[in-house]
């Protein structure tokens, strides 16, 4: 065993056979300081990542599936990483409540891990106080099984929270006799629209209205890999942080 690999950190991938976790295998793959010590997919038995001696793990799998996971890990002292959407609140404050039983453990929730998507989301943050008027529209690949997104959700939340400490109301909106769903859901009063089309990755609009301006935020993933760095910081970090931190942002300051 060469220097490199005995301090390298022993890093396991769930969801390791899909499109995230394939693109995260060869990303810890390539990093001389990580080592993919368990690829684990549907069907795998977790205590592969046991035997393995993993001590970070990173989970892309899908919303059914990441509770059972990430409870795993918190059991097992294991830090987490993870992509998957599908966190409300009350899964948030579930998980919290695992990890006060094990003070070491650290567990990094990101609705996505694009640097673009993170200052997408702070930018819309920061304008919503100045517009009466907002929608998101996100556009993914069709192979996506949740709609909204989860950075649309996420993206949602802090503009309706940033609206609620400006005092703010609802947006005007006289629409009258809808077809149902032409408006998008409401997440917390902010319209959200999905669009699914071959030929996309991940993307997002922010647009913003008021009296005789618009300012239009967007982000684009054009590729799998502009999640990549974001994923590698948060899998160096995650063992510094014990406790729940969500989103991004907090490593990058
Ligand atoms: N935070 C971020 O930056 C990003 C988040 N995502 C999110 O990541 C998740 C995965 O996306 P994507 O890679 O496109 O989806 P895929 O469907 O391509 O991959 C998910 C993989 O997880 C597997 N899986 C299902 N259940 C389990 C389980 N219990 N244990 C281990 N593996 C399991 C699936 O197997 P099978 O197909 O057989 O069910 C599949 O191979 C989604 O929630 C997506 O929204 C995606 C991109 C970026
Ligand atoms: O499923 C995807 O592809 C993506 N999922 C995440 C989300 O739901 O926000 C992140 C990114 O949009 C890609």
């Amino acid at each position: 065993m060469t220097e490199q690999q005995k301090t390298a950190a022993r890093v396991g991938v769930l969801g390791a056979r899909g499109r995230m976790g394939m693109e995260v295998c060869k990303a810890v793959d390539s990093a001389a300081d990580l080592e993919l010590v368990a690829a684990v997919d549907q069907g795998d038995d977790l205590d592969a990542v046991a035997q393995a001696g993993a001590e970070v793990v990173v989970d892309f799998t899908t919303p059914d599936a990441v509770m059972d996971n990430l409870r795993w890990c918190v059991e097992h002292g294991v830090h987490a990483v993870v992509g998957t959407t599908g966190f409300t609140g009350q899964r948030l404050a579930e998980v919290r409540g695992w990890l006060a039983g094990r003070p070491g453990v650290g567990v990094v929730i990101a609705p996505n891990f694009g640097i673009g998507a993170v200052l997408m989301m702070q930018f819309a943050a920061r304008a919503a106080r100045y517009f009466e008027s907002v929608e998101i529209v996100e556009q993914h690949h069709p192979r996506k099984l949740d709609a909204p997104s989860g950075t649309a959700t996420h993206t949602a939340r802090l503009i309706a929270a940033a609206r609620a400490d400006a005092g703010l109301g609802p947006a005007p909106d006289a629409t009258r006799d809808e077809v149902a769903g032409a408006r998008g859901a409401d997440i917390d009063g902010v319209r959200v629209h999905a669009v699914r089309a071959t030929g996309l990755v991940a993307h997002q609009e922010v647009l913003f209205g008021t009296t005789g301006e618009t300012l239009t935020i967007r982000h684009d993933s054009y590729d799998r890999v502009s999640f990549m760095p974001g994923v590698l910081l948060a899998v160096r970090e995650v063992g510094r942080r014990p406790g729940l931190t969500v989103g991004l942002d907090a490593l990058l300051d």
